[in-house]
């Protein structure tokens, strides 16, 4: 079997004596993607700048986390900030939610493209090359007008346009990791499908590995090939999109697919067990997290065993994996 992209194993993060996030295992193969779903709070972010290496202030106390780019496996627990240097924009692209945090306001689009490939793309050798490379590239990402784009400073461009050129800027090294960062979240949903669309083509083109970050399910099932719904830091369901959101087993994934307005008939069970919608409580903060089960005590189908045990992930079905005690007996179709 190939390596995977991206390896996480017993990834651990902590801040203090805080663990913000607990033993995540996952993998994403090359050019798939995988959306990391989870509330405020979750640690999707904490995962996100630690395998970036800019966590500030936190510490991955724990397992792997293996990249394989360029016939290389690499462990980003433990590498120093300037081997990090070297892997982001070459080896891992990033795409955040706000492309004004990352685009220079005083220089122009194609002054910022060009930096791009001068630090990334050997294969270019004149400044022509890369004007050429630069302007293809955005029309790769559907802008109308390259050259004009290149002459323009980011203010001068719509957001969805700014989220293009970040695109472009992101996949122009072809990266082995993306790491997308709630990247639609302040566009309006006619741009929003068409940038998720433009992110998992020119990913999968490339065959780049796409760890997609959103508290959005519907972003989840626009984009992803897997879906892993964390909680309090926990992982609590992987699996493949279409098994994870047409029978969730997890009652906290059925309790968030049921609150979505649209999705209200994937609610409970057959036997009308789980009645979570509206979702009563709060997940636990860090330092107070429960001896056993996470969601124990916001589920509804909580039982005694939920509060000693801390249940392990386990496999439910080929590829989908569910860390609760009573998976078995979700297996009604919703
Ligand atoms: N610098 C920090 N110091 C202490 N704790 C932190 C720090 N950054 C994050 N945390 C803790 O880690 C946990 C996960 O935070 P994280 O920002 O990853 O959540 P998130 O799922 O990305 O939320 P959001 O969607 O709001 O960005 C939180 O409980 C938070 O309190």
């Amino acid at each position: 079997m190939t390596q995977p992209a991206l390896s996480l194993e017993d990834f651990s993060v902590s801040f203090g004596e805080t663990v913000a996030l607990e033993r995540i295992s996952l993998t994403i193969a090359r050019g798939e993607t995988l959306a990391l779903v989870g509330e405020s709070g979750s640690g999707k972010s904490v995962a996100a700048l630690s395998t970036m290496g800019l966590l500030r202030g936190g510490r991955i106390s724990g397992g792997r986390a293996l990249l394989t780019t360029g016939g290389r496996t690499v462990d980003l627990a433990g590498l120093s900030e300037k081997s990090f240097r070297a892997l982001r924009g070459r080896d891992i692209g990033m795409i955040f939610q706000e492309p004004m945090s990352a685009l220079n306001p005083a220089m122009k689009i194609g002054a910022q493209i060009n930096e791009c490939l001068v630090l990334h793309r050997d294969d270019l050798n004149t400044g022509e090359d890369r004007r050429r490379e630069a302007a293809a590239l955005l029309g790769r990402t559907g802008i109308a007008d390259p050259e004009r784009c290149l002459s323009s400073y980011p203010h001068q461009l719509s957001g969805g346009m700014r989220q293009r050129v970040m695109i472009a800027m992101a996949l122009s090294a072809t990266p082995a990791l993306l790491i997308a960062d709630e990247p639609t979240t302040a566009l309006d949903a006619g741009t929003r499908g068409r940038i998720l669309a433009l992110i998992r083509a020119m990913a999968a083109e490339r065959g780049t590995a796409t760890l997609f970050i959103t508290h959005d399910f519907g972003a989840a099932s626009a984009i992803a090939d897997r879906v892993a719904v964390l909680y309090a830091g926990r992982m609590l369901e992987e699996g493949p999109i279409a098994d994870v959101l047409g029978a969730p087993r997890h009652p906290y994934t059925k309790g968030l697919l049921a609150s979505l307005p649209n999705r209200a008939s994937m609610a409970p069970d057959a036997h009308g067990r789980l009645r979570l919608r509206g979702m009563a409580g709060a997940a636990p903060a860090p330092g107070e997290k429960p001896d056993g089960c996470v969601f124990a005590p916001r589920c509804p189908a909580v039982q005694t065993a939920c509060m000693e045990t801390q249940p392990a992930l386990r496999g439910v079905e080929v590829g989908h994996d569910v860390a609760c005690l009573r998976a078995d007996e979700w297996a009604v179709a919703p």
